[in-house]
This record gives structure tokens, C-alpha cells and sequence, in this order.
């Protein structure tokens, strides 16, 4: 999606408090025109070239007055501004959350999700509300124009061509700006996922005696984020630093063509401040002009880095309207009971590689155990978490012959349930880890325990559990959720012989021939009692055994 239509989808998200605000703020810039007014008025009649009827005193209390109600207006403009930019990136954090709860991608990094809820959504906050500023800027400087033309055209466009100038050539080096800050993030977010990857396992690190690595790595990458930053800094700066000077070589250029018109009489003392008082304003549009298109093309960077976790067609989601206030309701999802499940054509292989699986052609029956088997590196996890619904795939999976079309979202309780083969559990107690929610069906809390062999360890937290109480413990989280299909990668691989024959047995017992159940195993407990045995090899089906 074009960056521009985001924005106006964000404008419309609240659009009475945007049109109040850009009301507002449209008054803040305009304002400032009045007092040059007034000053050219005040000089003038100091200096006797006067005709206006209100007096020097008068005048003074009227930029007074002015002065005054802009600051009330700005008061407002700043409430109006932080709430409308506070629903504008929490909508996007909002949205996200949401892409990320229901349709979790197996490829996502923590670091870089970081970098999308809190730069990428205050980047898309400030373009919305800079939108407004460059507009009553602009309105300003045209009004500006205006009544300097009216004084005296030569030097209005003496003054104007300059600024014009400038701003192409801000135009032009803000895609150098784009560049450098593209890079700085990308800096940014390296150490971000370094750091996070390093933290998550920090026990292996400190067993491999690996911090000094550790520190280098992280050292190099700073290194490389701080040459980054500096360029992306200097050269903003150094563009800043053009913007700013230009009000005083402006205001040299009106002295010394002032000068003479003062002396033939064309011009007044009252024009000059006129001329230097806008000078000022018109100065600041052209900075804040050519900020906002490096601003823009920022958020045109951001939006695509954000795109990248949605679907393709679905990126509208990102900028969709919701309440912010209340909580989707919970939905309690039919699903049509699975009679076969048959992949085909199926093929998904990692971005970049000749790795994953190609032109799968499977048929699975209800109430059958297919286990996949085939040597390390051959596909197995990679199909099951196609399967799953956390990476995307071609061809087709067709649960009772209809092809899912949206199998993130499909693939979850009550159509299937999955445990991956590296699990995952979160300090609280084992109950939490196994329930997450599943508060309603807490009968099924002690059957998946039983199943998962776990009840003498209800007691532990999910810090004080060993590699195989993790593993049990997302079984369990598994078994925990009713669903027609259970997806199992590679479950038995750090218990003990005796844990995994009793597991087994459970399952067989609780599913085997009433649930369908598709498991990646080399194990002998699992294969005996396998329905078909199919066979993978480099990312393809070589044989499948029937038994
Ligand atoms: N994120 C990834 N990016 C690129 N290649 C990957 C990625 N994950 C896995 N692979 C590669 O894809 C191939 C299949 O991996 P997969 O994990 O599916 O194998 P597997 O059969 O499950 O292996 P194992 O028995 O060790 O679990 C491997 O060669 C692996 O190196």
C-alpha cells in the first residue's frame, strides 16, 4: 500500500478530533500574520509614514492580545495533538499486536518487533500530525507572499527565489537523508536482536566461556550503528544548519536592498520589519518543508518494514479502525469436523535458500496417526509448521476437500493444535503455562497433565522446569485445547525412555483412532503405532508406509 494512503487512512481514524485540531493548529500559523501587520503599522507611525486610526499604545495592546489568545490556541492545539497522535500510534501498536497474536510468523524477530511498536508507529504518529503543520506553514507563506508583493514585488521575489532554491536542493538531499536513516535502523535494530538473542541464551554463553565473542560481536555491531548514526547526524545537521543561517542572510540581502529604496522614498521603515518579521516565518516552511519530505520518505520506510509482517492484500489491516477501549469480544469458533486432510502440490521454501519443502501430495484420514520421519535437515518441522499455519506455503491444504484460504488464522483450536519442537514456557506457574486462557474447559487441565506426565510438578514456576518438563509442559498446553487435529514436532527428543513410554501410552489411549494426529518422529513408540509412515528427504516425500 502507497504511503500516502496509510496517512489518509490514520486522518481518518478520528476525523472530528483531526479537523478540531487541524483547525487549531491551522490558526497557530496563521496568526503570526497579523503582528507584522501591526509592527509595519507601529514603525510606520513612528516614523510619519502612517494612515491607520488606531494608535501606537493601541497597537501595542493588540499584538499583546494577539500574542495572548495564541497561546491559549497553542494550549488547546497540545491537548488536541498528544491525544490525536496517541490514538494514531496505538491504533498501529493496536493493529499489530492483533497481526501478532493471531498470526504469529515463525521468521519474526523479537528485536525487530520491538522497532515496530515504538519508532515505526511514533514515525506514522508524527507524519499524520506534521501533515497539519505543513499545510498552515504553507497557507502562511502564500499569505505572506501576498501582502509582501503588494509592498514590493523585486524584493518579495529577491527574497522568495532563494527559499525556493533551497527547498529543491533539501528535496533533493533528503532521499540521502532516507538512506542514511534506513541504514542507522537497520544498525539499530542488529544490536537490538544480538542483544535479545545473546540474553535468551545466556546460560550457553556462559557455559561456553563465550562472553568475551559475545562482547566483540556486540562491540563490532555498535561500532558499525554508531558509524551509521554519525553520518545520518552530520548530514541532518549539516542541513539544519543551512536552514537556520538563511534568516540572516535573508534579512542582510532586504538591508542592503532596503537601504536605497528607503532613500527614494519606495519604501518605509515599517515595510522592512515587515519583510524581516515574515522572513522569518517563510524561512522556518522552507526548513520544515524539506524536514517533512525526509520525514515522509521515513515513514514511507516504516510502513514497508511493517508491511513485511502482513500477508500480501492484508497490510490494510495495519491502519484498520477499532475501537481502542474494549476488547475484541471472544469468538467461539465453529469448525466443520475433519473427515480427510490432503495436501497439494505443497511447497514452501525459506526466502533466500533452496531449503524447506517442495510438491507435497498427502492424504490423512480422520482419526489416523501419520508420522513423518526422515533423516535431520530433511523438512519435517518446516511441513509441520506450514501445517500450522506459522509459515506461509504454495498449493493447496484442503480440510474436507475445501481449500483453507486463510490458514494462519484457520489453523488454530478447535480446527488444530500444535506443540514445535523447541518449546516455549514463561515464568509464571505450570498451570498458567499449560492453560493460557483456557480458564472455561479446566476439565481438560487434568487430562493433559496426566497425558504429559506432569502432575508431580504442577507445584514449579516455568523458570524451574527442566529441558524435558519444557517440553511436557507445551504438550500439555497442546492437549489442554479441544481440536480435530493435533500436530506434534519431534515431542519425545529430551525425555527419558520410561517418560516417553508412558507419554505414549496416554496419547494412544486418550486419542489414538478418535483424534487425527500428524507427529514429526524417529521415535520406535511413536512409529509402532503409526496409521502411515512417511518418509522425507530433502524436502520431499520419498515413500509413505502404510500400516
Ligand atoms: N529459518 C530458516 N531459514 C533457512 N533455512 C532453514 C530455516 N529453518 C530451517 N532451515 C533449513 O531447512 C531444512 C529443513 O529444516 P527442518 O527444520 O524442517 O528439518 P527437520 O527435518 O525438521 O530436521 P530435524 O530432524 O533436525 O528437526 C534444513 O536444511 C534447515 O537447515
Amino acid at each position: 500500500m502507497k504511503t500516502y494512503k496509510y496517512i489518509y487512512q490514520l486522518m481518518a481514524y478520528r476525523p472530528f478530533l483531526y479537523a478540531l485540531n487541524g483547525l487549531l493548529w491551522l490558526l497557530i500559523h496563521l496568526l503570526p500574520l497579523l503582528p507584522g501587520i501591526i509592527l509595519q503599522s507601529f514603525f510606520d507611525q513612528l516614523s510619519g509614514h502612517s494612515s491607520t486610526v488606531i494608535s501606537t499604545t493601541g497597537l501595542l495592546a493588540l499584538l499583546a492580545a494577539i500574542a495572548l489568545s495564541r497561546i491559549v490556541i497553542i494550549y488547546f492545539g497540545g491537548l488536541t495533538d498528544i491525544l490525536h497522535r496517541f490514538s494514531i500510534s496505538t491504533i498501529i501498536r493496536r493493529n499489530l499486536f492483533a497481526h501478532l497474536l493471531h498470526k504469529p510468523s515463525a521468521t519474526t524477530q523479537a528485536g525487530e518487533v520491538i522497532i515496530h511498536f515504538r519508532e515505526d508507529a511514533e514515525q506514522a504518529e508524527s507524519a499524520v500530525s506534521w501533515v497539519l503543520d505543513v499545510i498552515g506553514k504553507f497557507l502562511f507563506a502564500i499569505g505572506a507572499f501576498v501582502v509582501l508583493l503588494n509592498i514590493s514585488v523585486s524584493m518579495t521575489l529577491l527574497v522568495f527565489i532563494p527559499l525556493v532554491v533551497i527547498v529543491m536542493i533539501a528535496n533533493k538531499v533528503s532521499y540521502k537523508v532516507e538512506e542514511n536513516r534506513e541504514r542507522s535502523k537497520e544498525a539499530s535494530t542488529a544490536v537490538a536482536n544480538t542483544i535479545g538473542e545473546f540474553t535468551s541464551i545466556a546460560q550457553s554463553v556462559n557455559l561456553a566461556n563465550a562472553e568475551p565473542y559475545v562482547i566483540e560481536k556486540i562491540t563490532a555491531l555498535n561500532e558499525q550503528r554508531k558509524q551509521r548514526m554519525l553520518k545520518d547526524r552530520v548530514l541532518t545537521q549539516a542541513l539544519d544548519a543551512i536552514f537556520s543561517n538563511t534568516v540572516s542572510l535573508g534579512t542582510g540581502l532586504i538591508l542592503l536592498l532596503a537601504a536605497s529604496a528607503i532613500r527614494n522614498g519606495t519604501f518605509t521603515i515599517g515595510d522592512l520589519s515587515l519583510f524581516i518579521y515574515y522572513l522569518a516565518f517563510i524561512t522556518e516552511f522552507t526548513d520544515f518543508f524539506g524536514m517533512f519530505l525526509a520525514h515522509y520518505r521515513q515513514t514511507a520506510v516504516s510502513f514497508s518494514r511493517m508491511e513485511k509482517l502482513f500477508q500480501k492484500g492484508m497490510e490494510k489491516e495495519l491502519v484498520e479502525h477499532h475501537s481502542l477501549s474494549e476488547l475484541p469480544a471472544e469468538q467461539k469458533r465453529e469448525v466443520e469436523p475433519l473427515e480427510t486432510l490432503t495436501l497439494h502440490n505443497l511447497s514452501y521454501v525459506y526466502p533466500g535458500t533452496e531449503k524447506g519443502f517442495r510438491n507435497i501430495e498427502l492424504t490423512i484420514d480422520r482419526g489416523s496417526l501419520t508420522v513423518i520421519t526422515g533423516v535431520i535437515g530433511s523438512g519435517k518441522s518446516t511441513l509441520l509448521k506450514a501445517l500450522a499455519g506459522v509459515l506461509p506455503y504454495e498449493g493447496e491444504i484442503r480440510w474436507n476437500g475445501r481449500a483453507v484460504t486463510d490458514a494462519s488464522a484457520f489453523f488454530t483450536p478447535p480446527a488444530s493444535a500444535y506443540t514445535p519442537q523447541i518449546p516455549t514456557v514463561f515464568q509464571q506457574s505450570l498451570q498458567e503455562n499449560i492453560q493460557l486462557g483456557v480458564y472455561e474447559e479446566e476439565n481438560t487441565l487434568d487430562r493433559s497433565l496426566h497425558i504429559a506426565v506432569l502432575q508431580d510438578d504442577v507445584h514449579r514456576k516455568g523458570t524451574q522446569l527442566s529441558g524435558g518438563q519444557k517440553q511436557r509442559t507445551a504438550i500439555a498446553r497442546m492437549f489442554a485445547r479441544e481440536a480435530e487435529l493435533y500436530l506434534m514436532d519431534d515431542i519425545g527428543s529430551a525425555l527419558d525412555i520410561e517418560t516417553e513410554q508412558k507419554m505414549w501410552e496416554r496419547i494412544a489411549h486418550e486419542f489414538l483412532h478418535k483424534k487425527t494426529m500428524i507427529i514429526a518422529s524417529h521415535s520406535q513408540e511413536c512409529l509402532r503405532r503409526a496409521d502411515q509412515i512417511v518418509v522425507m528427504k530433502d524436502g520431499q516425500i520419498v515413500d509413505i508406509i502404510k500400516q
